[in-house]
């Protein structure tokens, strides 16, 4: 594999369009792709518009909708939102190098999918938490940094994370290569239902997490990620002031400490709101709960192991999703009560 050859970002969004903006500037050549046709001939066209108080730069990228991408590719970043896993592999499959890989640059646990339909040899797991919007075709906000890792599913340290490592370290220069990936994808699984709990409510995630009234909520939600992913056999890693062990074993003076640190992580950033709430109050679309949340409820039931505080969370997005409910903190107050 040459230095020279391309990297293929799959979906060019807030955080695709970040890394394939820092890797073009610094001279890898990159190839994006993403569905919205605007945002392609933007990226082409004006150049692809990084924004917020990390960095600001314009950068030209070579930008293709799937429909009009030729070639094939041995390194390729996936980085659709969860729920587009299946369909953005099934179109980018024919351009996968027959010794190529996928690394997910995405929350959830689609490093599953994506081993169940090319092989786990050819998956690379990754666990971004870093901040960024996509604001109109062509403008993403990045918002903070924050903590990213890079790692084979079977803990093994090969050449090939050490070298996409390199790439995500010209976004976040402390990126790590991990020999726990799963451990980092479990503890985002944690971080990112108190995320989705959040974005019941219209008010920042700081603002959300802050109340004291509100701190059973992540008390509990976090705590059943936990026990899952204990029955999973993962050990979970925390960062960015999430503290995996606060929430399996309940300590209370343990997880009001990590839950002040994620508020102060969180009041730092520009991307003052999750993906969640962007999805449900700006963008108008359905969220990733089914693929995220969902399939914590269904690996609970693999595991006999009951999710009350996880299944009315996602009984309450879905409502929101489809018009039924309205982003209130009196859902989050209705939450307390499933998990006192
Ligand atoms: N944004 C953030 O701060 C963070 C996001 N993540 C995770 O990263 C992943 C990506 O999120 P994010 O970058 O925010 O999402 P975005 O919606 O900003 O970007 C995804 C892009 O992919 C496009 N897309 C959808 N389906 C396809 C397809 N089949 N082929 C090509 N392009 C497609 C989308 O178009 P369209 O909009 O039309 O669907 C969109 O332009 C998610 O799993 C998210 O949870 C993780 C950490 C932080
Ligand atoms: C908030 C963030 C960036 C994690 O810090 C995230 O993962 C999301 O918006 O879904």
């Amino acid at each position: 594999m040459t230095a020279r050859e391309p990297v293929l970002i799959w979906g060019a969004g807030a955080i695709g369009g970040i890394l394939g903006a820092y890797a073009a500037r610094a001279g890898h050549p990159v190839q994006m792709v993403d569905i919205e046709a605007d945002h392609v001939q933007a990226m082409r066209r004006d150049g692809l518009r990084i924004e917020g108080p990390v960095e600001e730069f314009a950068q030209i990228l070579p930008a293709e909708t799937p429909a009009t991408l030729t070639g094939t590719y041995r390194r390729v970043i996936l980085a659709v939102k969860a729920h587009h896993t299946r369909q953005a592999m099934l179109m980018l499959m024919p351009h996968l190098a027959q010794d190529g890989f996928v690394v997910s640059a995405q929350n959830g646990l689609n490093e599953r999918v994506i081993a169940e339909m090319i092989g786990t040899d050819r998956t690379v797991g990754c666990f971004v938490n870093f901040g960024a919007d996509w604001l109109e075709p062509g403008r993403i906000l990045y918002g903070n940094r924050a903590a990213v890792a890079l790692g084979e599913l079977d803990n093994r340290v090969s050449a090939r994370v050490r070298e996409m490592h390199a790439l995500f370290a010209l976004v976040e220069p402390e990126a790590v290569v991990t020999d726990n990936i799963w451990g980092y994808l479990w503890g985002k699984m944690g971080y990112g239902s108190l995320l989705f709990a959040t974005a019941l409510t219209p008010e920042s995630m700081s603002d959300a997490m802050d109340p004291a009234q509100w701190r059973p909520v992540y008390a509990a939600l976090g705590h059943e990620v936990m026990r899952l992913a204990q029955a999973e056999g993962v050990t979970p890693l925390g960062f960015n002031g999430f503290d995996p062990d606060a929430f399996l074993t309940r300590d209370t003076a343990r997880m009001d400490a990590s839950i002040d640190a994620m508020v102060a992580h969180n009041r730092k950033t520009a991307k003052t709101h999750s993906g969640i709430y962007r999805d449900l109050a700006i963008r108008k679309r359905k969220t990733e709960v089914d693929a995220q949340v969902g399939v914590l409820i269904e690996i609970g039931r693999g595991h006999s192991i009951p999710t009350p505080a996880l299944s009315e969370l996602c009984n309450l997005i879905h409502g929101i999703e489809n018009g039924t409910r309205t982003q209130s903190t009196a859902l989050l107050d209705r939450m307390v009560a499933t998990c006192s």
